[in-house]
């Protein structure tokens, strides 16, 4: 039997290219790609009748050496992947085209058409996604809503709380640091409070997050403002007030931001960056700005007594909580460690995935 070349068309997309070889009934077919050339073999009814057929393909730039193919009565389809998502501008390494190839019309696109069709699947995967996370949770959109009200609700007190802290730096200086506390401790006492949230938010599952770097965050502060600041009238007029405040609000104003963008599947990428990089400087400075309080309050409680832990009668009068400070001193640089660790990741795995994404 005479060996024949078949009628074959091709297109492309950015990532595969698409054969159609015109053999009707085909039968004993052998198709693969050998050192990025395709070889065909295959009996049936082609351009000169019933007879044995086969071509091969040298393409222009490597391709996956996986071949798809399907018979139908009338040809064999068949799909190889292009090693790279680029367009090419022919379709074999030899400048001049095989006689037996022409191009597919029912599924020629130029690159602009085949760009276009790209982006209406991608949008049409987004939207399915959606949509089936929605059919998963029904409770997605009022999840979403309350996270959005709540980062809203904490952007603006921390605004307030740095703008207010920057103009009255500006405007009386180093006199600002000490009526810091009596300016500022209302809204950051609510801030602070209704952070909590925080630690409860990835118990419930609104949020895909640890509940240990939540809890270390919220309650390491809590502890300083309440309790340092909060109980001692003496630390309240001290300059490390304005610090931490400072340094606190200064994440806070680019960290719910992110968030409420996040809640309505938003993102810009410099408040991604601000949000996953200025807290390496901020934390560590953060930690010691509060030890620097803790440290400070300690001859407070001494002389006080207040909080000290009453002791029985055979071992002495009471314990001076000045003792618990300095455990916690040990606790608050294990606690950074544990979220500075923490926030490395987080960073890491954003920064990755966006790389991932762009390539
Ligand atoms: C008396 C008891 C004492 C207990 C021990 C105390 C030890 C004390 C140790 C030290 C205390 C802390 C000191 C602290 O005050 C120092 C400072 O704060 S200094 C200033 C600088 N500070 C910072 O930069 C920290 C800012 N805070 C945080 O980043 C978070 O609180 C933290 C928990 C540390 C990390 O947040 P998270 O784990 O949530 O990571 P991500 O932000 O990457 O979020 C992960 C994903 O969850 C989504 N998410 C999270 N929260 C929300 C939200 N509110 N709304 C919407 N979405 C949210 C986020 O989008 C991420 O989603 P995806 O994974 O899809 O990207």
């Amino acid at each position: 039997m005479q060996v024949l070349t078949p009628h074959v068309y091709w297109a492309q997309r950015h990532g595969e290219i698409y054969l159609r070889v015109e053999i009707s009934d085909a039968q004993s077919l052998s198709i693969g790609v050998e050192e990025n050339i395709l070889h065909f073999k295959g009996q049936g009814h082609g351009a000169k009748g019933e007879n044995e057929y086969e071509f091969s393909l040298e393409f222009l730039k490597p391709v996956k050496p996986e071949v798809k193919h399907k018979s139908t009565q009338r040809q064999v389809n068949i799909t190889v992947k292009k090693q790279e998502h680029v367009w090419w501008d022919r379709l074999t390494k030899q400048e001049k085209k095989p006689l037996f190839l022409a191009p597919d019309f029912d599924r020629w696109l130029d690159e602009s058409d085949a760009e276009m069709e790209l982006r209406e699947k991608e949008e049409k995967m987004n939207k399915i996604n959606t949509e089936s996370r929605v059919r998963k949770d029904p409770f997605l959109g009022l999840k979403k809503g309350f996270l959005f009200m709540y980062n809203l609700v904490q952007f603006l007190g921390y605004s307030w709380i740095f703008v207010n802290m920057t103009v009255r730096l500006f405007i009386l200086g180093e006199d600002s640091f000490y009526d810091t506390f009596h300016t500022i401790a209302e809204v950051m006492n609510f801030c602070q409070m209704l952070a909590v949230m925080e630690i409860i938010n990835p118990v419930v599952g609104l949020v895909k997050t640890g509940v240990m770097p939540a809890f270390i965050q919220v309650m390491g502060r809590n502890f300083i403002l309440f309790v340092i600041f909060g109980i001692l009238e003496d630390m309240q007029y001290k300059p490390v007030v304005f610090f931490v405040f400072y340094l606190w609000s200064m994440i806070e104003i680019f960290r719910y931001p992110f968030y409420m963008l996040a809640c309505i599947d938003t993102e810009w990428k410099l408040l991604t960056w601000l949000r996953y990089t200025i807290w390496i400087p901020l934390y560590p400075l953060g930690v010691l700005a509060e030890a620097v309080a803790v440290i400070q309050s300690i001859p407070i409680f001494d002389e006080t007594k207040l909080l000290s832990i009453p002791l029985p009668k055979a071992i002495g009068t009471s314990l001076s909580f000045s003792y618990i400070l300095q455990l916690y001193l040990v606790i608050m640089f294990l606690g950074l460690f544990i979220n500075f660790r923490h926030l490395f990741k987080q960073r890491s795995r954003r920064f990755r995935t966006k790389k991932r994404k762009a390539n």
